[in-house]
């Protein structure tokens, strides 16, 4: 999955973000956000607001640091989802529309997507939802949009590159384009929680690497708040994490991969951008982007977010690994950059057969 800025798309899940100018920008789920439903309108019990508050807002980066962000009552931003008729796209629509920082939910598909609008445009949250079918529509369902969700694809099969994809429109925005990984680190935060016995909404464990098999690298030994692990509970948690995409695509049976927990982690993301757009100096996500902090052209690591984007790679995560992470790098390095070579030539494949 990916986010970018307007324009943009990229295919799995992708995320892009921008200036209202240039279409482009980005999001995430806030505290505050909660807070004000639960005041106005809530539909949640105190508990369960609390609870969401907590587990969909990121750790703030300094230990004891708290955000003091607060949602700007007059924050009006324009999302887009494309693939909004799909498994992910339905549920994202739905969180996305019950965040107060969204005016407009523009929601486009290639297949019907009027149902799923009608629908979800009845939840008395503020979100204007608007419906975009078919290719003629796309471009207008990117009009004036700060952030564009692209949750559109075929469950495990190749997508292409996101980044090729807009280089060859000439629209390629580096800081702007991140692939969403944050399910991976919401099943680390889940599964790390479970196993210590610690509160849920305290856990929050980096996830570096790809997201795909043992690309994607748990750093248990960073996990927050500090906890230490045997090296068994650090083989089956790493094992477990990197093989809860096959757990639900194993336990749905032929019926796709996981969605609701994806639409999760992606409205996590989309309001984790949407709070830098607003300004909050302290938003904190992994994301898979170009990157310089290996040898690899595009790594998910912790990500600053900030007005324009990525703000800056935080390469701390990746300094003093113990043996067994480290070694866990070396050895996903190979076969992601054969997933990244893959994606650029399917992207190269589709634009000249195009
Ligand atoms: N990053 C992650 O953590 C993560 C997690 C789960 C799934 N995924 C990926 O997300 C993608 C979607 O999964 P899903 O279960 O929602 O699939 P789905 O088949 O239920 O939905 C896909 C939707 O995209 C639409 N679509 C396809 N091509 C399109 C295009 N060119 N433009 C607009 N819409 C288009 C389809 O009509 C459909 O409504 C898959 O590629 C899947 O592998 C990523
Ligand atoms: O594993 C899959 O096929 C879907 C997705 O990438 C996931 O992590 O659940």
């Amino acid at each position: 999955m990916a986010a970018t800025s307007a324009a943009t798309f990229s295919a799995g899940s992708t995320v892009a973000f921008g200036t209202k100018k240039s279409l482009a920008t980005f999001s995430g789920l806030k505290a505050a956000t909660f807070v004000k439903c639960e005041s106005e309108s809530s539909f949640l019990g105190k508990e369960s607001s609390a609870a969401l508050r907590g587990s969909v807002v990121p750790q703030a980066q300094k230990s004891n640091q708290k955000s003091q962000y607060h949602v700007n009552p007059q924050a009006s931003y324009k999302v887009a989802i494309l693939g909004a008729a799909g498994g992910i796209g339905q549920p994202l629509a739905l969180l996305v529309k019950m965040s107060p920082l969204v005016s407009a939910l523009h929601l486009y598909d290639i297949g019907n997507v009027k149902g799923v609008a009608a629908d979800i445009s009845h939840c008395n949250t503020p979100a204007q939802v608007l419906d975009f079918t078919g290719a003629a529509e796309l471009p207008n369902s990117l009009k004036g949009v700060d952030v564009v969700v692209i949750p559109a694809g075929v469950p495990r099969k190749p997508v292409p590159i996101a980044a090729e994809v807009l280089k060859k429109k000439g629209v390629y925005d580096p800081k702007k384009l991140f692939g969403v990984t944050t399910l991976d680190v919401v099943r680390a935060n889940t599964f790390v929680a479970l196993k210590k016995n610690l509160k849920l909404i305290d856990v929050d464990v980096p996830v570096v690497g790809g997201h795909a098999g043992i690309t994607i690298l748990p750093l248990l030994s960073k996990t927050k708040p500090s906890v230490s692990f045997t090296d068994e509970e650090v083989q089956e948690l790493t094992v477990r994490i990197q093989n809860a995409g096959t757990e639900v695509v194993e336990a749905k049976a032929g019926a796709g991969s996981a969605t609701l927990s994806m639409a999760y982690a992606a409205a996590r993301f989309v309001e984790s951008s949407l709070r830098a757009l607003d300004g909050d100096a302290d938003v904190y996500e992994c994301s898979f982007v170009q990157s310089d902090l290996t040898e690899l052209p595009f790594f998910a690591s912790k990500v600053k977010l900030g007005r324009k984007g990525v703000e800056a790679l935080i390469s701390s995560d990746l300094q003093g690994l113990t043996t067994y992470e480290q070694e866990a790098l070396e050895t996903l390095k190979p076969e992601l950059k054969a997933s990244i070579e893959k994606g650029i030539a399917f992207a190269q494949k589709q634009t000249v057969s195009a």
